[in-house]
């Protein structure tokens, strides 16, 4: 299986981690080296309990190695200068009450610039304008204790995107998310990602993790065990089955229908433009064939 296009250029994140030992002493991930570079989303998928959250927590030094390393936009960290990851590396966690605590959403997002020495009107401004990239204008005035699960969500991403971080890392962004509230963060990771900024985010949806994803790093046991384009990753039956995944609704489809040709689609789009050119209208192959998902 290959790596990713992007391995011959200076990664954004790169961390080289030899085990994590929480303190009651469960090792929540085992040696690994990763990687982050410019302009590509990657999504970590494997089990509970597979050491995703994990590895997420180190690329902004929330967590460091037992031993290892952790080098920011080409610079080292160390006890010092955290500051420099957790602002070039935005980190929006699955429980956003940890993230949200400001008496309004504006000043929530104000208090990540007013960490970094910025106030004032040139703050307020650009508070607002992170809010509106998400579509959480509207949010400003309200108590973000009260927000409803996706809004904390967006709220979050906001708070992060105001810093204009380099890498925004989020774990489980869909995690209780209505299907509408999914569409509107699966959107704003692909506009962050036009907009030149990388994503690390984990994932229990491969369908998810194939419609927006450049690489798939797929973790067991506290290890990355492979790695590679969704097509490749998703197409190793052997890799999944370690891992205790199943492949994406699409793979399945295909499959079960006898379709499974040199095409190997990935997603639904996939799907629905294979069957199409066979022939089949496309509103029958939508209703009739993907309303599953995989879980792992
Ligand atoms: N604070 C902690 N203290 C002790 N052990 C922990 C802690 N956090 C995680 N672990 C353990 O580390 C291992 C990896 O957990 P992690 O949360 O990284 O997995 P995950 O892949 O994110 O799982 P999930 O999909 O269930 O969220 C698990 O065995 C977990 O029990």
């Amino acid at each position: 299986m290959s790596t990713d296009r992007s391995e011959e250029r200076t990664p954004l994140v790169d961390l080289q981690c030899k085990a994590h030992t929480y303190p009651d002493g469960t090792v929540g991930m085992h040696e690994v080296d990763f990687s982050v570079y410019p302009d590509e989303v990657v999504a970590l998928v494997g089990g509970n309990g597979a050491g995703k959250s994990t590895l997420l927590e180190h690329l902004n030094a929330t967590l460091v190695p037992d031993k290892g390393e952790l080098v920011v936009d080409g610079t080292a960290i160390t006890e010092d200068n955290k500051a420099h990851a957790r602002k070039a590396v935005g980190f929006v966690f699955q429980d956003a009450d940890t993230q949200l605590v400001a008496p309004t959403v504006l000043d929530d997002v104000l208090f990540g610039l007013q960490n970094y020495g910025m106030a004032g009107e040139e703050a307020e401004r650009r508070a607002r304008e992170a809010l509106a990239t998400v579509d959480a204008a509207h949010l400003e005035d309200r108590v973000p204790h009260y927000l409803s699960g996706g809004e904390k969500r967006l709220v979050g991403l906001a708070g992060v995107l105001v810093l204009e971080p380099s890498v925004v890392v989020l774990d489980e962004p869909l995690a209780g998310l209505d299907p509408e509230r999914s569409r509107l963060v699966a959107d704003r990771i692909r506009q962050i990602h036009e907009e030149g900024i990388s994503v690390v985010l984990s994932t229990h949806d491969l369908e998810f993790a194939a419609e927006v994803a450049d690489r798939v790093c797929v973790m067991a046991d506290g290890n990355v065990v492979g790695n590679g384009t969704p097509r490749e990753v998703f197409y190793d039956d052997e890799l999944l089955e370690r891992a205790n995944l199943h492949p994406p609704a699409a793979i399945r489809v295909a499959r079960d229908a006898g379709l499974d040709t040199g095409a190997r689609p990935v997603t639904e789009a996939d799907l629905v433009a294979l069957l199409s050119d066979r022939g089949a209208p496309s509103e029958t192959i939508r209703a009739e064939s993907l309303d599953g998902s995989s879980g792992d």
